[in-house]
């Protein structure tokens, strides 16, 4: 297999970048992610070298990720597909599900419970289950059984984590909808992800029509076809495709 760094061109493609896991180590708390010195810069190199064909691609709400990359602000998908910032700055929202009846199922159980969390979003609500990895199934189940009857969401797994969204959404679409807009379309997507909730734009990359493909960061079984050891490594190889290896 050829290094993934033969496979990324800032003339030819369009990149596509997750945020926790990926661009970022994940961190014991969701706010306490560090970026990693340069990376700031390698972003904006990347941006201004791909003529803006860069976006994040995130579970996270957009002020999130604008709050970590301030004061860049980047094309972005922010809720696992359900709001995305174009290219132009315009931002689209999808309808979101009412998740009032979930959070009042959650809060009594989270409350009873020492190490959950609930990180609440606009039409999603996740489960962190990093600090007590041993009410894992718990949590999987509580969270199904608060869904059961609930039309319009789907649970999504990923890491330490189980999240409620639209089932309307997903990355793999809101890949698909930057590469129908400027300054992606024409351009060959190279999707970079870490974790199950990436699946779906790996699998739309390297679809037939996309005709790009897909980068898995770490450890687990994935669809995507090339793979890195860790965000240092992306950031390499993204140094790389600048022309300027760090090492
Ligand atoms: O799609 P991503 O950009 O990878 O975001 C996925 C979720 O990331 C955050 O949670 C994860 O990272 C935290 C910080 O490293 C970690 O503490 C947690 O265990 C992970 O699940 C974020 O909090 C979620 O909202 C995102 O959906």
């Amino acid at each position: 297999m050829l290094p993934p760094n033969r496979y990324y061109s800032t003339a030819a493609d369009a990149l596509f970048l997750d945020f926790d896991g990926t661009l970022v180590d994940l961190a014991p708390q969701p706010e306490s992610v560090v970026l990693p010195v340069g990376l700031m810069t390698i972003l904006q190199r990347l941006q201004s070298a791909a003529g803006g064909a860069l976006a994040i691609v995130s579970g996270r709400p957009l002020e999130q990720i604008d709050s970590f990359l301030a004061p860049m602000v980047l094309a972005a998908a922010g809720v696992h597909g359900a709001e995305r910032r174009r290219a132009d700055g315009s931002v689209v929202r999808q309808p979101a599900p009412d998740t009032g009846f979930l959070l009042a199922h959650l809060s009594p159980f989270v409350n009873a419970h020492p190490g959950l969390r609930l990180e609440i979003k606009r039409g999603a609500v996740a489960l962190h289950y990093r600090h007590a990895p041993q009410l894992e199934q718990l949590c999987i189940q509580v969270m199904s059984s608060a869904l059961m009857g609930l039309d319009g969401v789907k649970l999504l797994h990923g890491k330490m984590v189980v999240e409620a969204t639209s089932a309307d959404v997903s990355k793999g679409d809101a890949v698909a909808a930057f590469m129908r807009e400027p300054p992606f379309a024409g351009r060959r997507p190279v999707y970079v992800g870490d974790d199950i909730t990436d699946e779906s734009a790996f699998s739309w990359a390297q679809s037939a029509t996309a005709g790009g493909i897909g980068i898995k960061v770490g450890e687990g079984h994935s669809q995507a076809r090339l793979r890195l050891a860790d965000p240092d490594a992306l950031r390499n190889m993204l140094l790389e495709a600048l022309g300027a290896v760090s090492n």
